[in-house]
């Protein structure tokens, strides 16, 4: 294991919070890796434990300036010079789309897609498409980079597409009717309304790739110490006042890198792990009908013919 348990488990309430270490030892020699928002919080603890375990790693993300300071940062701390920036911004498709065009004209293998990054309780925005944002980037944004890159994973099969999402899906629904937001908008509910697309479109797509060799899971990182809170005064006074109690972004690491590395997982392809344990997540997350509508109204929004 090569990040030492006394590392990402300290002491105290926090050990007590934080269950759930990814004790794979699997190595990843020629190997690439794609992780979303990698430049802080979970996204860049997963990416850096990729490179250390000798993947090429992609850090995508919006702004490359960050992106660049973290890939030296990840760069001199493991050893590996395989860490390599590419712009992509979840809340314009044209950017999702220039990402996977260079990357697939670059790349000839993705072994493993984590699609972590997030944001949360924004005020209400819309994405250059004009999707409200909670859905548009944590929700339609993934949708649409996982599909464009999809080839690329069956042909490097066996492979693995991680889904960050949360145990706040659970007060989630999926408004058919008003999937941007425009009827009615709560800040906080439009994340939890993301976070269960996030479930329903990893249940779907494991569906989907039934015999393929990539497999797909979602993800609840546990309460994390991250700028996700960035929008909220509340939460971040909550954060520092409660930061002793909440993970760390290295602890919050811990449950992809299990969906991604653990061997012998295929067969739970589809489901939500916490803790690095399979999770239980809410009746409207396992409603296949919902999962199916959301899917093809995906499809429908971003211009992808339905199948
Ligand atoms: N922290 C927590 O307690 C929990 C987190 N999660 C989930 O974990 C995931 C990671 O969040 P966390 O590390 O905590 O939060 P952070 O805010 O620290 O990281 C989020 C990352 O997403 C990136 N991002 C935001 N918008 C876009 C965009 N339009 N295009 C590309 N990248 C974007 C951010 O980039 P930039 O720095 O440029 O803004 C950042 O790199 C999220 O999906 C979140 O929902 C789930 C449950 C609990
Ligand atoms: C009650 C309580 C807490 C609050 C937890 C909250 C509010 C978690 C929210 C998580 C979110 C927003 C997840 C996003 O996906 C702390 C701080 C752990 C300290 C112990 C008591």
């Amino acid at each position: 294991m090569l990040i030492p348990e006394k590392h990402v488990l300290s002491w105290g309430p926090r050990k007590m919070l934080s269950s759930g270490v990814c004790t794979s030892t699997v190595q990843l020699l020629g190997k690439v890796a794609v992780v979303t928002g990698a430049n802080t919080g979970i996204g860049k603890e997963t990416a850096k434990e990729l490179a250390q375990r000798g993947a090429r790693v992609y850090l995508a993300c919006r702004d490359v300036q960050k992106g660049e300071l973290v890939a030296r940062e990840i760069q001199t701390v493991t050893g590996n010079q395989e860490v390599l920036v590419k712009k992509l911004d979840l809340a314009d498709t044209k950017s999702i789309r220039a990402f996977a065009k260079g990357f697939l004209a670059e790349e000839k293998h993705l072994h493993i897609l984590i699609n972590n990054a997030g944001v949360m309780m924004c005020p209400y925005s819309k994405t250059a498409d004009g999707f409200e944002m909670h859905m548009g980037v944590n929700h339609l944004g993934h949708f649409l980079l996982t599909l464009l890159l999809l080839e690329k994973l069956k042909e490097s099969a066996p492979s693995r597409i991680v889904n960050v999402s949360s145990f706040a899906h659970h007060l989630g629904r999926i408004h058919f009717h008003n999937l941007q937001g425009e009827k009615f908008y709560s800040a906080g509910l439009a994340y939890c309304h993301s976070k269960l697309a996030n479930i329903l479109f990893t249940r779907e797509l494991a569906r989907r790739l039934k015999g393929s060799s990539v497999t797909t899971y979602s993800v609840h990182p546990g309460t994390v110490n991250s700028e996700l809170v960035r929008h909220s005064s509340v939460m971040r006074w909550m954060w520092r006042l409660f930061s002793f109690f909440i993970k760390t972004p290295q602890q919050g690491a811990q449950t992809s890198l299990y969906c991604a590395l653990t061997e012998g997982l295929e067969s739970l392809s589809g489901n939500h792990f916490s803790d690095c344990h399979v999770a239980w997540v809410s009746a409207k997350a396992r409603n296949e009908t919902i999962a199916r509508r959301l899917w093809d109204v995906s499809c429908d929004l971003l211009g992808i013919p339905v199948d």
